[in-house]
């Protein structure tokens, strides 16, 4: 081992020493680590594949562009679903829902200068001393606002090369007071609009499910006062991106999330054939999920598939995921119009609360919640 790259790894593990990582990779960063912390190691199998042919390549710029191919996302024009090729765009929405289970939003009626604050304000938060975001830091997963690092970083085994901020929005005149106050004024507007812009999604999510014209006035009342978090994350600088990953593979549970990302790659998708992608980053739109709530409701037509996010040798990454489902306390099971002798029920039903109960005592395993959910059914 070349001696420069020893004393990385005895500061690494410095800094990881005493739980250190508990503090999050914000703060690993920012204190000059050179070399990943054992905790951070993925097992060869979970590692992001690079492509083994330049992975002796001295050059890492070259190593680091070397990735999974660039996925083009199907487009959904918000500014079409109003007018009269509402029906066309419904179609490529069922389609984008039922195979990729990923689409992009454009025209959403949402001005730059809110997603612009949004980001600016996410950057400022993450750019805090660590003994002011550490305030938020804590171990109660229903708090209405935590710090945290990793996925759930009560459990994890291994730790993924991330920190977040996560916001809960309902009731927002209650939640609001508490968040940091930079993020008030930006966050509460963010919150407003792209909870307009699900419900306007959603929408024509059901209508593509033919669940539109309203059999279920109560289920749009329920969407429209339904629960919204925000979750900012932070990607740092990774010294050792090739052994770690910004976010393991998971599914989102909610019915769906839009995500704002920054200009800079790492969001990943796995498609059916099992091979990572890609995703595009584009200004001024959305990349939206479909989430574990709403592949139940459909009754397994739309899909909540597994994502990842690489981390960066040289760019931080910064994104804000707005997901959004029914009210906390509400069941949420395949819709009723979707099941007959034909289609029986291919999901147990469920709530925001058992979702809670699975994350806080399971560790991290890719779909496990879903996976949890699936009925048996007989042959
Ligand atoms: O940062 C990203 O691109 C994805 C974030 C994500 O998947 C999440 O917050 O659930
Ligand atoms: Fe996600």
């Amino acid at each position: 081992m070349a001696s420069s790259s020893k004393v990385a790894t005895v500061r690494a593990e410095g800094l990881a020493c005493e739980k250190g990582y508990l503090k999050g990779v914000k703060y690993l960063c920012d204190n000059g680590i050179t070399g990943i912390p054992q905790k951070y190691v993925l097992p060869v199998a979970e590692r992001p594949a690079y492509n083994s042919s330049s992975s002796n390549n001295s050059n890492d710029e070259v190593r680091d562009m070397v990735r999974a191919p660039i996925l083009k996302l199907p487009t959904v024009d918000a500014a079409k679903l109003q007018g009269p090729n509402r029906n066309e765009v419904l179609k490529s929405l069922a389609k984008a829902c039922g195979e990729h289970g990923f689409f992009q939003v454009i025209n959403h009626g949402i001005p730059s200068k809110v997603l612009e604050g949004m980001m600016k304000a996410a950057k400022g938060f993450f750019e805090l001393p660590y003994e002011e975001r550490s305030r938020f830091m804590g171990e109660d997963m229903t708090a209405p606002v935590r710090y945290g690092t990793s996925y759930n970083q009560n459990n994890d085994g291994v730790f993924c090369w991330r920190d977040f901020l996560k916001l809960y929005c309902t009731p927002l005149s209650q939640t609001l007071p508490l968040w940091p106050s930079d993020l008030r004024v930006v966050g509460e507007e963010y919150a407003r609009e792209t909870k307009a812009l699900f419900f306007m999604l959603m929408e024509a999510v059901m209508e593509s499910l033919g669940i539109i014209p309203l059999q279920d006035e109560g289920l749009l009342k329920e969407m429209k006062e339904g629960s919204q978090m925000l979750v900012l994350n932070c990607f740092p600088t990774c010294p050792e991106p090739e052994l770690t990953l910004g976010m393991l593979p998971h599914s989102d549970y909610g019915f769906l999330t839009l995500l704002l990302q920054d200009e800079v790659e790492g969001l990943q998708v796995q498609l059916k054939t099992g091979d990572w992608f890609t995703l595009p980053t584009l200004s001024d739109s959305f990349v939206i999920n479909v989430g574990d709530h709403l592949e139940i409701f459909s009754n397994g037509k739309y899909k909540s598939v597994l994502h990842r996010v690489l981390a960066n040798r040289s760019k931080t990454r910064i994104s804000v995921a707005s997901l959004h489902s029914l009210p906390f306390e509400t069941v949420i099971g395949p819709a009723p119009q979707l099941i007959d002798q034909c289609h029986p029920p291919l999901y147990a039903n469920t709530d925001f609360a058992s979702f809670l109960h699975y994350i806080s005592s399971t560790r991290h395993h890719p779909k496990s919640f879903l996976e949890s959910r699936k009925l048996k059914l007989d042959t």
